[in-house]
């Protein structure tokens, strides 16, 4: 049986810059475990949506929960306890380049955690070893390939065992080998780990490999054109939707 506990609800959320408004009247709601990616053309509000999600940004009205908690009203110690249970991949992965990947996990481990040294150690390499790094603990971030880069960010982000990841273009930048072999390690998080993931993702293989749903905003709407798993989607009698899934064929999608 699914546990169908909502992790994320957004209601009525509209969102955009000083007077400028990119998303109106949002509102939708994400499952625990889901794998949910988000997508449109280009300057449809995507970054947009992901930056107000995790708080970077205040929304112009509107609800975002959080595992049941209002992160838009809350105090700042209320938004800090929130916070922690999001883990963020900014699409540039955005390690310490002088720190070894070891340590770029320990930190947010030293810094928010209680716990003394081994643990953490401990801990650190426990991420490690479920992205499959953990024979690269003492390697420094310009050592390892970009795909191996991600999965360290990835094991950053997981550091203190988020609910919810967010993961901005995880596939920017890789070949569609190492982008394949991103999208089963996103796929066994959420299935392992329980955790929910939000992707922001513009690449059709993985939106096929990954999502259990997709969100499909506009940039005319202003807002989510479409939500619904990718296959039902690419059946959508929207032009702009079945458009968007059957523009290329995925390559990955099996692999
Ligand atoms: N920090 C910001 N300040 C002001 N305007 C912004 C800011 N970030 C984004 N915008 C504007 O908001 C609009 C939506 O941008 P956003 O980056 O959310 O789109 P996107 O769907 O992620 O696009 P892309 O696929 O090109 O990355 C754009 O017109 C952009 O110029």
């Amino acid at each position: 049986m699914v546990n169908m506990q909502t992790v994320i609800e957004v209601q009525h959320l509209y969102c955009g810059w000083g007077q400028r408004s990119i998303l109106e009247d949002v509102s939708f709601s994400v499952n625990r475990g889901e794998v949910i990616t988000i997508l449109g053309g280009s300057g449809c509000g995507k970054s947009t949506l992901l930056k107000h999600l995790i708080g970077l940004y205040p929304p112009q009205a509107g609800s975002i929960r959080i595992v049941g908690n209002e992160l838009v009203q809350a105090s700042s110690k209320d938004r800090e306890a929130i916070l922690r249970k999001i883990g963020v991949m900014y699409q540039s992965g955005a390690l310490f380049g002088s720190m070894s990947i070891l340590n770029n996990i320990t930190l947010p481990l030293s810094s928010f955690s209680h716990l003394d040294s081994a643990a953490i150690d401990t801990l650190a390499r426990l991420k490690l070893r479920l992205v499959g790094l953990e024979e690269f603990a003492d390697f420094y971030p310009n050592e390892l390939s970009g795909g191996m880069q991600k999965r360290a960010a990835i094991a950053r982000a997981m550091a203190l065992d988020p609910q919810i990841l967010f993961l901005d273009e995880p596939s920017a930048g890789l070949d569609p080998i190492t982008s394949a072999e991103l999208d089963r390690l996103i796929r066994r998080l959420a299935e392992t780990q329980g955790v929910t993931i939000m992707v922001v993702t513009h690449e059709l293989a993985s939106i096929a490999a990954i999502a259990d749903r997709a969100i499909m905003l506009d940039k005319s709407i202003k807002g989510i054109l479409a939500i619904d798993t990718p296959a039902a989607l690419a059946q959508s009698t929207d032009r702009r939707v079945a458009g968007f899934f059957n523009a290329q064929r995925p390559s990955h999608a099996a692999v």
